[in-house]
Order: C-alpha cells, then structure tokens, then sequence
C-alpha cells in the first residue's frame, strides 16, 4: 500500500481587512486597515494510505475547500507540514499536479465552447502524455464512461451529468494516483448519480486509484466511502469507519419483528404495564417495546445491552416470528448531532 497523503498540524489562517462603518471610517480602513484573522483549519493531522477511498465532511465553511486547496499546493499552509504522493504541495506543485486529478461538481475545467473530444485531445499536450497512452487511455475511459454519444458535442450544450462524465475522463487522462473530487454529484438526478458512483467504485477497485471526496450527500459517504472525516471550524470532529459512527453516535437501535396476530392478541390482554400499555414479559434487561402496531412490534435496545443476534433469538424462542428488520439510523442524521452536540474527536477515538 504506501502512504499517499501524510499531513501534521496543518492550519491555515486568513487574513482579511474589516472596514468599519461610514465614509470617515471607509477612509479610516484604507489608510489604517483593521485586520481581522480567521482559522480557517487549525491542527489538522491526516493520514491516508494509497488506494483509499475517503470522504470529507462538514458543514458550510468548515474549511474542506481550504483543506484540499493546501493539499493541492494552491494555498500555502500558515504552519504544520504536509506529504502528498510523497511530495511536498506548494514547492512541488508541477510534479503533482502530473500526479493527481481534480473534479469540481459545480464547475467544469474544460474548454466550453469546445466539443468534448477536442478538450481530451488538447490536454493530451497539456499534461504530456505519450500518444499511444493518451489514445489507449481516452479508448478506456470512452467505455467506462460511455462517453460516445455526445463526444462531439460542445461542453456548453451537455447536461450536468454529461458534463461531470466529460470532467472525469479528463481529469483520469493521465491516469492520477490520487483523485480529488469536490461535489461530484451534486445537482445530479438519482440515475446520473448512481452512474458516476459505480464508475469511481470501479475505479478504486481496478487502478487503485485513491480518491478523496468532499461532499454533503451521505449517500455518496455511504456507497463509496468505508472511512471519513468529519471537519467543523476548522477542526477534526472524527476519523474513522463510516460504520463504526453509528455503533459509538448511533443511539439505540430498532429491531421491528413481525408476529402472530393471534399470539400477540393474547399477550396484550394478559400483560400491560403500569401504564395499561401491552407489554412483552420477561423482556431482556434494555429492551423497550417502542411501538405496540400488531402484528407489528418495535424493540429499541442499546448496542451494549444485548447482542442483536440474541434479541431475535429470544424473540423466536418464545413467539411465532413471522419476519425481522433492523431499523439503522441514518447517518446524516447522526452527523448532524455530532455538529450540534459538538462531540469532541477524542471521544469519536474511544471506539477506533
Ligand atoms: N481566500 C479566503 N480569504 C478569507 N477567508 C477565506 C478564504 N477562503 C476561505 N475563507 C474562509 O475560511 C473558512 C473555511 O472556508 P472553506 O471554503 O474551506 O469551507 P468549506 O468547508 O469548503 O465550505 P463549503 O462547504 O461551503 O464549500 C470560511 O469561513 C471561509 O469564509
């Protein structure tokens, strides 16, 4: 494997000019500007192996961008120290960029006048690559991005999907080791995402390639991403497994188990609780029947009170049981109770 993206203590603070109020004080503010100084990230360490597939979360603001914009040598770092394919961004900018690849979702890099084909013909020259690798290269990525439909049409008259197919394939030309990929379905419809998913899938698993993806959509966390990052002011909230977020943020589970009608008829006549509510008895320690809808019933149970295992099979040794599923909580909704209850990295790290 190898390290692909080693950074330590990385932090970049903007400064900006405040005006203050008022022609005397916009005269002011030239003459003596007030400077303001914003942490856009503070003390971000990263490490990412070749051939991962990560995802970079946060809110507006929470300073992906500026993450990524000194991971690409664009902006210089205010302190800290960072590796990219084992060379350094800033001073080694050209050799790098030989050596990754760059999509944005909202914008496109390529010529938008020109048709499609031009474009990928044109960087060929741009990027240097030998011809007979550029040509077996722009056959490859044709295919997989069943490019040949509007290869002749210019960037300007494609759809956002078309687009983002046609931005991939010139950003994957020179066969990057490590792809950044801002947004890259945003404003997609379900079928045009599902597309651009099982083409970095594919990807991943063939090249190796490593990608690190921004994005506000979990799906695109969850289809593609086993490990993210979670970044807030600036700040590491969270690395980790996508899954292990649920088992330490994740709450109670639900466990909703279809009965017999008849049996569950019985058992809610002979067993209420204080509350007259139906209840099951001897239910494990942990256990709470939530929802009583027979032959429905929903059990929340904590992730450390009982195995979900054997919870079904306590279920199945004393009732009819028709059918189980597992209600997961969603982790949008789980990441936005780490932004609002503002938990802290070193607890995330307890369950690593
Ligand atoms: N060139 C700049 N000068 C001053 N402040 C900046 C500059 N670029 C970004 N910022 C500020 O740094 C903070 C982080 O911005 P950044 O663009 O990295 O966030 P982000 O996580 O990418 O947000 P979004 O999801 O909205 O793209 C914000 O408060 C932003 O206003």
């Amino acid at each position: 494997m190898g390290t692909m993206i080693e950074a330590h203590d990385l932090s970049k603070v903007f400064r900006t000019a405040k005006r203050r109020p008022g022609l005397l004080g916009n005269i002011r503010s030239i003459v003596d500007p007030e400077v303001r100084h914003l942490s856009a990230v503070q003390d971000l360490s990263l490490h990412i192996e070749r051939g991962e597939m990560i995802g970079l979360v946060g809110p507006n603001g929470a300073g992906k961008s500026t993450t990524v914009k000194m991971l690409t040598g664009i902006l210089v770092p205010s302190s800290g120290s960072v590796q990219v394919a084992g060379l350094i961004p800033v001073k080694q900018r050209r050799e790098l960029a030989a050596r990754i690849g760059v999509v944005f979702g909202q914008r496109t890099q390529l010529w938008w006048d020109l048709p499609l084909i031009d474009s990928l013909q044109l960087l060929r020259h741009l990027y240097r690559i030998p011809e007979q690798r550029h040509r077996e290269n722009l056959q490859t990525l044709r295919t997989m991005l069943d490019l040949d439909e509007f290869i002749d049409t210019p960037m300007r008259q494609l759809s956002l999907g078309q687009r983002m197919r046609g931005d991939l394939a010139a950003a994957l030309l020179h066969e990057p080791e490590l792809l950044y990929l801002d947004e890259p379905t945003i404003g997609l419809d379900v079928v045009a995402k599902t597309r651009i998913r099982e083409f970095l899938l594919t990807l991943n698993a063939k090249q190796g390639t490593t990608v690190l993806i921004t994005t506000h959509d979990m799906d695109d966390i969850e289809t593609l991403c086993p490990r993210m990052v979670i970044i807030d002011h600036g700040r590491k909230l969270y690395d980790g497994m996508v899954e292990s977020i649920r088992e330490r943020f994740g709450g109670e589970r639900t466990l909703v188990a279809v009965l017999d009608a008849a049996e569950i008829a019985i058992i809610a006549a002979l067993h209420k609780d204080p509350h007259g509510q139906p209840q099951l008895p001897d239910i494990p320690t942990g256990v709470h029947v939530t929802q009583w809808d027979s032959p429905r019933l929903s059990l929340s149970f904590g992730r450390d009170s009982i195995p979900a295992h054997e919870l079904v099979a306590w279920l199945g040794a004393r009732y009819r049981l028709r059918d189980v599923t597992f209600l997961e909580p969603e982790i949008e909704d789980i990441i936005r109770r780490i932004y609002e209850e503002g938990l802290l990295l070193q607890d995330a790290e307890l369950m690593l």
